[in-house]
């Protein structure tokens, strides 16, 4: 998900952040600290275009302009000083954009109350400010001024402050917060405010009860570059509609049909672990799961095998290139990609923009093949519609008869792809990183995919019997929910308990919170599988009354819980049936930062080993029918229980109902 791609700290003031590291060149020198905006600019006698960076929306949160002073380059001209200023000048512009919109003039209201915002646009105009600049800056202005009234006074009011950004991720100080205000506060960085929700029953009146009154509000801002109207930043009849279209595209046999690929996916990173336990060389865990849920989500969405586990190149490289965009783009200070001019300038743009045509043409390509073999086919459509050689979703759309532009069609596609591949990738490196912490739950675990797969592949009557794994999975997801907040506008006035809130509140439903809660939890930070009752339901937000929403819940829960389910259950009793992992020797601690989902600071570096036991050999016999020309699979066990049977307490249909009124 994207995030859910998200992070709150979006349009935070600039100025209340704190900037202690910038990327500086040798020899380079400081020209001017600007404390007001906190930009720092260094100098350079003769900059080319070449040297100057911009270090904007970093992990770090740093902002910089860098140039160097090296001697000439053989790339300068005469205007490369006019360049610099030209550039800086933009950057001022941006910032300036950038602090209207986040509300930073707001806060002395007895004087912006004044303010006729017509005239206000047309000076700023005047000025030279782009029309998409002014209509979002001016859009800030308006909707803090509809904020802070007399409800505001009632709820209770933490203040952010630069050491609240400090270097723990967003949600850690949030939890600090929740622990003295309480499950709705609100907090106020200047004269921005988010309220901060970490209560069951008002989570549940957002996404479910009163879903209607809330938007994606900023996050559909951050994501439209490259989900455009997809599934995860729509809203309104756009988002009712494509629902409508791809939910029943996940059906029962699709998602049967999916364990044999998570099992051939997992076998090829099994290989590459093989190799790593044989050489006594250590692994990167989190960027093999990476890798190992991008080819699952290729396959899975658009019959498109990535093999990004031996391959680097091309594709791969564009996809990862957009993913981290929009991670950086979700941390933004300022939003310097809005500036028209910047777009071309700025490499980290151009690089951006490329990537993502290329995989608009990609997916153009694969749209054309798939049409092609629906066009071919003598289809009788019907509600668990599968073609054997390309279970894909994209395949199921165009079967159905969808009637939606290629556009739309091309961001469901993104949309599914990021969805599907941070998150699970993000849900196996924080198991495997808790079970390197607790080898008793390991080692229950190894006894139970022993006894349940001996050297066999996982088949979807495993799915049920897997229990314990489920449940290292389930609580593998309440200590580290991903994304660990969502994030919502409200789009008209509510209730929340007690407290009426305004129209154009950003909110952040702290799943982290919900489930961490002393309130709700026993030994809250513990990872202990066993609080799950083996034989009981699956746990989910209903049957845990929104205390525990890893796939978030009411119209907008995520369409792929089950899928992800299987899928990391498949891969982790394939891997720890075959392997034991402990954290490398000397490998830094572990820490958490944020992205669209939590990921580690330095990566999860751990030693892989066989287990004492003969290796498995796998056979795919019997389970992959078929790999064609186009490398496609299909499940040979066509007597496959209903899914509901496997103990996932299926909201899906329920959903589609819901969404649909
Ligand atoms: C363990 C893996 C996953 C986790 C933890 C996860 C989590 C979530 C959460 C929490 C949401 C709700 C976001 C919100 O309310 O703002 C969501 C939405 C969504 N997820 Fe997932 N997800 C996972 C895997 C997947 C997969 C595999 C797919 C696709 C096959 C997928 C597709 C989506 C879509 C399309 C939405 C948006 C639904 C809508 O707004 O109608 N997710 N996911």
């Amino acid at each position: 998900m994207a995030p859910s791609a998200s992070c709150p700290l979006l349009q935070l003031p600039a100025q209340s952040l704190n900037s202690k590291a910038f990327l500086l060149r040798p020899n380079a020198k400081i020209i001017a600290i600007s404390k007001r905006s906190n930009l720092t600019y260094f100098s350079t006698s003769t900059p080319s275009k070449n040297d100057i960076s911009i270090h904007g929306a970093s992990r770090s949160r740093y902002v910089g302009v860098v140039c160097s002073s090296k001697g000439k380059d053989p790339e300068i001209n005469e205007d490369g000083v006019k360049r610099v200023e030209q550039l800086l000048e933009e950057r001022r512009q941006a910032e300036l954009a950038a602090r209207i919109a986040s509300g930073e003039f707001t806060a002395e209201q007895s004087w912006l109350g004044l303010l006729n915002l017509a005239k206000l646009r047309g000076t700023l105009s005047k000025l030279g400010f782009p029309g998409k600049f002014l209509a979002d800056a001016i859009a800030g202005v308006e909707r803090n001024l509809k904020i802070g009234e007399e409800d505001e006074l009632q709820i209770p009011q933490a203040k952010g402050s630069a050491g609240f950004i400090g270097s723990a991720p967003f949600f850690i100080p949030l939890y600090e917060l929740f622990l003295t205000y309480g499950g709705l506060f609100r907090l106020k960085f200047g004269p921005k405010s988010f309220l901060i929700v970490s209560d069951p029953s008002i989570a549940k009146r957002i996404l479910r009860e009163n879903s209607k009154a809330y938007s994606k509000g900023i996050l559909a801002e951050i994501l439209e570059f490259v989900m455009g109207q997809g599934l995860i930043p729509a809203d309104g009849e756009v988002w009712r509609v494509r629902r409508r279209a791809i939910v029943p595209a996940l059906h029962q046999k699709y998602v049967s049909a999916m364990i044999s690929l998570f099992a051939q996916a997992t076998e090829r990173l099994c290989s590459k672990l093989d190799a790593a336990a044989q050489d006594g060389e250590d692994v990167e865990m989190e960027s093999l799961f990476s890798r190992l849920t991008l080819d699952v989500i290729g396959k899975a969405v658009f019959n498109y095998d990535f093999d990004s586990l031996s391959n680097d190149t091309g594709i791969v490289e564009a996809v990862y290139t957009a993913l981290r965009e929009a991670e950086l783009r979700s941390i933004a200070v300022i939003p310097t990609w809005k500036i028209p001019i910047w777009k071309d300038l700025s490499p980290r743009q151009r690089k951006v923009n490329a990537s993502i045509k290329f995989i608009n043409d990609t997916l153009d390509s694969l749209i054309d093949i798939c049409k092609k073999m629906v066009e071919s086919e003598e289809l009788q459509f019907h509600e668990e519609y599968m073609n054997e050689q390309d279970p894909s979703i994209l395949h199921f759309l165009l079967a159905s008869g969808d009637d939606v532009s290629s556009k739309q069609l091309r961001d469901d596609l993104m949309t599914l792809l990021i969805a599907g591949h941070e998150t699970s990738a993000a849900v196996l490196t924080w198991t495997f990183y808790l079970l390197s912490k607790e080898p008793s739950v390991m080692l229950k675990l190894q006894n139970e995919v022993d006894s349940v797969l001996g050297d066999r592949l996982p088949t979807i009557d495993d799915m049920k019997r897997l229990k314990y794994t489920t449940r290292v999975i389930n609580e593998s997801l309440r200590l580290y929910p991903q994304p660990p907040v969502l994030i919502r506008r409200s789009l008209e006035n509510d209730v929340l308990g007690k407290y009426p809130i305004k129209r154009g509140e950003d909110i952040f439903i702290s799943t982290w919170n919900l489930h961490r809660s002393p309130e709700h939890w026993v030994e809250p930070e513990k990872f202990n599988p066993e609080r799950w009752p083996i034989d009981g339901h699956n746990p989910n937000e209903i049957n845990q009354n929104y205390s525990y929403l890893p796939f978030g819940g009411g119209p907008r829960k995520c369409v792929g819980d089950m899928f992800a389910t299987f899928e990391t259950v498949v891969a982790l009793a394939m891997l720890v049936g075959r392997f034991n992992f402990e954290m490398a020797i000397g490998a830094e601690p572990v820490g958490m930062t944020t992205g669209a989902t939590i990921h580690t600071t330095e990566g999860l570096k751990m030693t892989v080993t066989h287990r004492i036991k003969a290796p498995v050999i796998p056979s795919f016999e019997n389970q992959i029918l078929a790999v064609n020309g186009n490398n496609t699979y299909t499940n040979a066990s066509s007597s496959s229980p209903g899914i509901s049977e496997v103990g996932q307490e299926s909201s899906q249909q329920d959903e589609v109902s819901t969404a649909c009124t």
